[in-house]
């Protein structure tokens, strides 16, 4: 088993930090995007994707984070209400920044790409005084994402959000969530990625996203048990390295480790699938399951979401997912 502590007496269980955006996913299939003529809008963004789907298996979240003063930003703000969402510490720019736009191609089921506009954008001007410890204080847990590290004053609002986590014992979840094209550079990236790990108590993240963070190490490439060791040195009680399609593995600071699996299912498109195994494999570990059973029950909502067209919108109940479970083939 793993040693987190959850708070109980504590009025939200879960609050993300981090990126709302738009997603504009392609209408039209198979064909790449100078050949995609309409695309459908949804709420988007790593971390409200996650918090969408956390809210959706029941937990009670809330989140932190910028919109743009327009009507996109209210879109995000209204979805996320209608969500469940506690939007009460959500704040609104006034800068004339804007909200981030994500438009997807779908050029294949294997082959999907994300163009993003991402200049002068509202969830990166998230600061410190947005951050506060009262609200971070009544949640279990808090989840980071890796891009509001790209730049100030959002990076610094999340360095302070994991201090007043770390202090009042807030359970600290990172999912790595690398967007290249939001750094300046790989090299700054791993140096503000590795300084915010070193705080998490959960950290998740593809393969790669961890050999980014690993550029500065020497023969540590691409081994996955040397990875989680290096966390366990800080704060990590449980590091989960995600492979695409060929499943993830956990490895917990007690020496155990195992390796999920995938379900079988009809891909329209891939993104979104970290989103939804983060989602429920969090909504596993607050309910108290073994780590094999919240990976499963992860593996099963990305199996859901990367067969419908939206992230956020497709996160499934735990209604869908028990169901889903009760008919799918599961990979080994
Ligand atoms: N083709 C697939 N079929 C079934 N399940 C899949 C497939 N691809 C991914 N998954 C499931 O989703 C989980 C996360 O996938 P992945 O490693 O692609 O995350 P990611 O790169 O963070 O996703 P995203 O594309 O949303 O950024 C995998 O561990 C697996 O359970
Ligand atoms: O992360 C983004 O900004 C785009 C997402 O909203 C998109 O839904 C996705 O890639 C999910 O991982």
């Amino acid at each position: 088993m793993y040693n987190l502590n959850f708070k109980q007496e504590r009025s939200l269980d879960l609050v993300g930090i981090g990126r709302l955006c738009i997603d504009l996913n392609a209408d039209q299939f198979n064909r790449p995007m100078e050949e995609t003529s309409s695309f459908s809008k949804y709420v988007g963004g790593s971390p409200a994707n996650i918090t969408i789907g956390a809210s959706r298996l029941g937990l009670k979240t809330g989140f932190i984070g910028k919109v743009a003063n327009d009507q996109m930003g209210r879109f995000i703000v209204q979805y996320l209400k209608n969500n469940d969402i506690d939007t009460s510490v959500v704040s609104v720019d006034q800068t004339g920044a804007v909200t981030g736009l994500a438009f997807t191609e779908i050029k294949s089921p294997e082959d999907c790409s994300i163009l993003m506009y991402r200049d002068n954008v509202a969830d990166l001007k998230l600061d410190t005084t947005n951050v506060s410890e009262d609200y971070i204080k009544q949640s279990k847990a808090l989840l980071v994402s890796g891009t509001a590290l790209a730049a100030s004053p959002s990076r610094e609002a999340v360095f302070l959000a994991l201090d007043y986590a770390r202090k009042h014992d807030v359970v600290v979840i990172m999912d790595l969530d690398y967007r290249p094209y939001t750094w300046k550079s790989p090299q700054e990236t791993a140096v503000y990625y590795n300084l915010a790990a070193e705080k998490c108590d959960v950290i998740i993240g593809t393969r790669e996203e961890f050999d980014m963070m690993e550029q500065f190490e020497i023969d540590f490439y691409q081994d996955d048990q040397k990875t989680a060791q290096k966390w366990f040195d800080y704060h990590a009680e449980i590091v989960v390295i995600k492979h695409g399609s060929e499943g993830s593995i956990a490895y917990s600071k007690n020496g155990d480790s195992h390796k999920g699996g995938t379900f079988k299912t009809k891909v329209l498109k891939t993104f979104g699938a970290g989103d939804a195994y983060a989602s429920a494999f969090i909504f596993g570990l607050m309910n108290g399951w073994d780590i094999p059973k919240a990976m499963e029950f992860g593996s099963a909502s990305a199996a859901i979401v990367i067969s419908k067209h939206s992230c956020s919108d497709a996160m499934p109940t735990k209604n869908e997912i028990d169901e889903f479970m009760s008919e799918a083939v599961a990979i080994d």
